[in-house]
């Protein structure tokens, strides 16, 4: 599965994790939804939950763009799209809170629930609080990654939001 980023560009390019992995030839990026390919996108206002019933698209696909821009209308790349259950932050910006993930969390969260936690480990260690978003977060990856499709992950979910 290759890695996609649908690349805005309103967010300081300094701090932007998707264009870290970029760098490290980790994941593609694209300025327009025209050349980003099909795949499953991660969209935190999509109806239904990611799950390993997913796994087996060719792209997973995030869009970096500022948290205010982030809307539902920003989302119109074509896709399955798919919203990741509840999750915290480990990034310096929002840590602790629940569902504002950056696009490497997004993506690497979405690597585990898809049973790949090595690659989820490998786009996070360019960043000096990746490991700590796998450490917040081992015990719902790992029992997302055991759901059998978006209904279970949610009915999980739930309880994890019950807690709050
Ligand atoms: C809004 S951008 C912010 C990116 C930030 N500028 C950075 O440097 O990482 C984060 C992207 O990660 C994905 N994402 C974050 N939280 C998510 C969630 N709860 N469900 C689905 N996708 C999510 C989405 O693709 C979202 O657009």
């Amino acid at each position: 599965m290759d890695l996609h980023v649908r690349y805005e560009g309103d967010d300081d390019p300094k701090k932007c994790t998707a264009k870290k992995l970029e760098r490290f030839d980790m994941a593609v990026l694209h300025g327009s939804d025209r050349e980003t390919p099909y795949g499953v996108v991660l969209n935190p206002h999509a109806d239904r939950a990611l799950s390993p019933a997913d796994a087996d698209t060719s792209a997973l696909v995030a869009l970096d763009c500022s948290w205010e821009s982030a809307g539902e209308a920003m989302f119109s790349l074509p896709g399955e799209h798919r919203a990741l259950p509840y999750l915290v932050a480990a990034n310096p910006v929002n840590f602790g809170h629940p569902m504002q993930l950056t696009t490497v969390e997004a993506i690497a969260a979405a690597l585990c629930i898809f049973g790949e936690k090595t690659r989820a480990e490998d786009v996070l260690s360019k960043f000096n609080w990746g490991h700590t978003f796998l450490e917040l977060n081992e015990e719902p990856l790992r029992r997302y990654s055991e759901c059998a499709d978006s209904t279970e992950v949610v009915e999980i979910q739930r309880e994890y939001l019950e807690r709050e």
